[in-house]
Parts: C-alpha cells; structure tokens; sequence
C-alpha cells in the first residue's frame, strides 16, 4: 500500500520505517529540511535501537524516502498518518496546532478519497475537530467532484529505546474507526505486525483517543504511586525493592513500571497527564488523583538534592559527578528527564557538576551550555567527585569498576537514583550507597 507519514520524529520516523520493512511503499514528511536532508541519506537524526540499519535497508530497497513536500506525499498515498508533535500548551492541554494545520495542508492537496490516521496523542474530540477541519477546507475549494474522507484514530504505544522492537511486535494495536470498510484496511496494515496472536482492537473513535490518555496516566499512577511507597520505606527503614517483587507478583497488581526513582520524565507521561488532568476539567470531572500523580513527580524530582543537602549541609566546593541524563536508558531524549530539574538546582546552589551519558550528552550541551564538565566515559567524571549521582539507568553502569570509582572519588556516598545497586556490596569497596526508599533509617519504625 501506498503511505505518507507526517512528521519523522520519534514516532513518524520508526512508523514509516517500520510500514516499509513490511513491504510497502512509504514517503516519510517533515518540515524541518535539515532533518529531511539527512534522512534521504539514511542517516537518523535520533538514537534509537535497530533503526539506523533498517533505515538504511528500505532506502536503498527504494521503499522508503523523505520529503518536505507534503502535497507531492499526499497525492502519492492512499493513507496519510500523522505523527507530528502535540506539545503541552501553556495551559497544560495539548498543542494541537500542528495538527490542525496538516489536516488544513492535506485537505488544500488531496484530490481523491485518502485515510487520515491520527497517530500523534491527541485529546478526545481532536479526530472529529481534525475532519471538521478537512471539510471546512474542501468545501473552501468548491469541487465539481466530492472528495471523500475517513480520519482513524490510531494512538502508539512505543516506548523511546524499544521503539523499533515496540512497532514490529505490539502488545495491541488501538484503532478508532467508524467506516467498517476502514475498519478492514486497518486490520489488513497491520496484520503481518501481529502474527504473535496480540490483537487489533477496533472501537469508536472517542474511546480509541481515550484510550492513550488512560494508558498514560495509569502508568504513570503506578510510578507516583511506587514513588510514594518509597518514601514511607525511607522514613520506616523498609526496602522499596522487596515491597515491589511482593507485591507486584500478585497478577493483579503486575511486577512492571513499580520502580522507584528519580521520578518519570520523556516527552509522554508529563505531558499526556497534564492534557488529562485538562480534559476533565474542561467537561466537569474532578481530576485530582492525576494532579497528585503530578506532585508526587515534582517532589520526587528533588530527591537527590534533599539527599546532597541533607548530606553536605554546606555545598561550598562541592563535587557531583552524574551518571546519564537522559530520560532513560537506550534514547538520547532528554525532554522533561529528571537530570534537568537536578542540573539545573545544582548549578543554582553553585555545586560543580561533571556528566556522562553515552547519547544524550549533545542534547544537554544544548541545555547547558556552561557550568557542566561534560566527559567522554563514566570514570573521567569521578575525578575529586564528593557524590556519584545514578540519574538514568544504561547498563554500562551496572558493574562498575567500584575499586577504581573510589580510587578516583575524593567522597564515599553514591546516590543510586535507579535502585541498580546493592548498598552491602558497595560497602565491600570502601563506599556508601543510598537509594532510593532502600531503608534508610530515619524516623520511628
Ligand atoms: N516519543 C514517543 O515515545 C511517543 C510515543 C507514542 C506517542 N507519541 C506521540 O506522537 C506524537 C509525536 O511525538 P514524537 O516524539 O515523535 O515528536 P517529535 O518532536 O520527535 O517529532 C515530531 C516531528 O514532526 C515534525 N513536524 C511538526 N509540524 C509539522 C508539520 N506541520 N508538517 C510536517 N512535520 C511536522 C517536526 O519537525 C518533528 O520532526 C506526539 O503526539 C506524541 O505525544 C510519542
Ligand atoms: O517503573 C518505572 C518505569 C518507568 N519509569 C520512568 O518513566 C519514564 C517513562 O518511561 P517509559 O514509559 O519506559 O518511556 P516512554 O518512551 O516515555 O514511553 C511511555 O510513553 C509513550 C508515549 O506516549 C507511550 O507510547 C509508552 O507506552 C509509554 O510507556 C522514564 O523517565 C522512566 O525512567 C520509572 O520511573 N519507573
């Protein structure tokens, strides 16, 4: 089939190359021409597992290109995905800007009957806005002909650093629709992606927008949620990490996403559950669970600046060297990652800050451009360091050297803002590990 993919980011990118893998033909649209011109090289312009190589196979297999002419990809295409950005608008609700205006740009273009597939997250009502949007601009160009339309609801669910992996065997496939003949292709599109038995789930098109939000916001639930528990095991001397495997080995609970941390970050769950929290009280629905889903981030955010204070009340001449700042392992994003709240208030406390990151380190730069000592490998930062801070969890700092750690330390304390390590084999080498809600004794039991 013949496709166009609005928008190569994280989502537009790994769609269309993961449309062609599967044999069709794919024109990949941005706006951005520098991104564009690299692209039609097969270079990727982001970090993510698996994609560079098959980027490359279906540009030579002549499957795959790229383009900045959305007309010319509309008038090639059958189905026109969109996965631009919805950014959170100044209010907290999503930015729907940019898909408003591809659905403008595509009903001034397409002069026969085209699949509009809303693949970006967008709140519920925007697919009904999207083809009020196209009708509006069609009937502007008064045809002789009527020009058919349908707009699906299609939500991704990849996750940044398994994206590749995520699109080629999805645990479901969410498709709102309300053309049974629609309903069909779609199932066709993405039937060689689910030969492992995980299923198309067809429904309207209000539930299928619904459906991202929830998704989003339960998740992240359970992080806060986790993140709470934590701090209670702080304060009792409990450890976080056993309270997880008992509870979450209840099938109803489910042992992932109940990791403690630094709180979550990415260009998803902080956004997504402010544009819920938005929806609901746009129609009257009291949202204050997701608010305090909200809070309990912010909070735990500072969690790494309570520990250094509560360790060196004084920061004068203080050293912290950081292990990642990416968002997570496996992506160089670093929207809204947690490293960046952390940074920024221990540059405003005048701490010196050394950081390495195996990808993310040129999208920090950009961010802080002075006042970080950004190093090429994870011992080069430990030079003089007071406190090695684990923010993101890569598995090159799994097993570290520890002798050689505090050969180059000047400090003992590692703050383990990942729960990765184990405070009684850190102690073995001479330092002295504290993460996060693993019993650290403060209060009354
Ligand atoms: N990143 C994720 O893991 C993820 C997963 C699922 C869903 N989503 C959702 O998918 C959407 C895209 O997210 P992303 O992370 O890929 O964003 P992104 O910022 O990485 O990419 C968006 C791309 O769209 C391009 N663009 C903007 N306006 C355009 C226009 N008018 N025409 C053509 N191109 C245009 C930008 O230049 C950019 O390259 C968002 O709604 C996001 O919430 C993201
Ligand atoms: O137990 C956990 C799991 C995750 N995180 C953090 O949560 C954030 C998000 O992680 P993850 O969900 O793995 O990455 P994303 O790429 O943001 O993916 C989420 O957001 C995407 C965009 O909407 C969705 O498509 C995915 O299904 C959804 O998992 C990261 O900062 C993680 O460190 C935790 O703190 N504890």
């Amino acid at each position: 089939m013949n496709i166009c993919v609005v928008g190569s980011g994280y989502v537009g990118l790994v769609t269309a190359t993961c449309f062609a893998e599967m044999g069709h033909s794919v024109i990949g649209v941005d706006v951005d021409a520098a991104k564009v011109d690299r692209l039609s090289k097969g270079e990727s312009p982001l970090y993510e597992p698996g994609l560079s190589e098959l980027l490359h196979r279906n540009i030579k297999a002549g499957r795959l290109s790229f383009t900045t002419d959305l007309p010319l990809a509309v008038s090639r295409s059958l189905f026109v995905f969109v996965a631009v950005g919805t950014p959170m608008g100044a209010d907290g609700s999503a930015d729907l800007k940019s898909v408003l205006s591809v659905a403008r740009s595509v009903a001034l273009t397409m002069s026969g009957y085209r699949v509009v597939v809303i693949k970006s997250t967008v709140p519920v009502g925007t697919c009904r806005l999207v083809a009020e949007e196209i009708s509006g601009v069609l009937d502007g160009r008064k045809l002789e002909v009527p020009v058919p339309f349908d707009v699906v609801s299609n939500p991704e669910f990849l996750k940044e650093g398994s994206a590749v992996n995520d699109f080629m065997r999805p645990d479901r496939v969410v498709v709102g629709v309300s053309n049974p003949e629609v309903s069909e292709v779609m199932r066709e599109l993405y039937a060689p992606f689910l030969r492992n038995g995980h299923p198309v789930i067809m429904m309207d098109v209000l539930s299928s927008e619904l459906t991202k939000y929830a998704s989003n916001s339960f998740l992240a639930m359970k992080i806060s949620f986790m993140n709470k528990v934590a701090q209670i095991c702080d304060k009792v001397g409990a450890d976080v990490m056993s309270v997880r495997k008992g509870m979450g080995s209840d099938p109803r609970i489910g042992l992932p996403f109940l990791y403690a941390g630094v709180g979550y970050g990415g260009s998803c769950f902080p956004k997504d559950v402010q544009a819920f929290v938005r929806t609901g009280a746009s129609i009257g629905v009291d949202m204050s669970l997701l608010e305090e889903v909200e809070k309990i981030n912010e909070q735990q955010k500072n969690w790494a600046i309570q520990k250094i204070v509560e360790s060196y009340p004084d920061q004068t001449a203080l050293k912290v060297a950081i292990w990642g700042g990416a968002f997570k392992p496996e992506t160089d994003d670093i929207r809204d990652a947690p490293s960046i709240s952390v940074i920024s208030e221990l540059l405003a406390r005048k701490v010196l800050v050394s950081l390495y990151d195996p990808e993310a380190m040129s999208g920090l730069r950009a961010v802080f451009p002075s006042g970080v000592e950004y190093c090429e490998n994870p011992y080069d930062v430990l030079k003089d360091a007071d406190i090695l801070l684990l923010l993101t969890e890569w598995r090159e700092f799994r097993n570290p050297d520890w002798d050689q750690v505090k050969s180059l330390m000047k400090g003992t304390l590692v703050l383990d803002g990942r729960n990765q390590y184990e405070a009684s084999d850190l102690a073995v080498h001479g330092l002295s590990c504290v993460g996060v809600g693993r019993g650290c004794f403060t209060g009354q039991p």
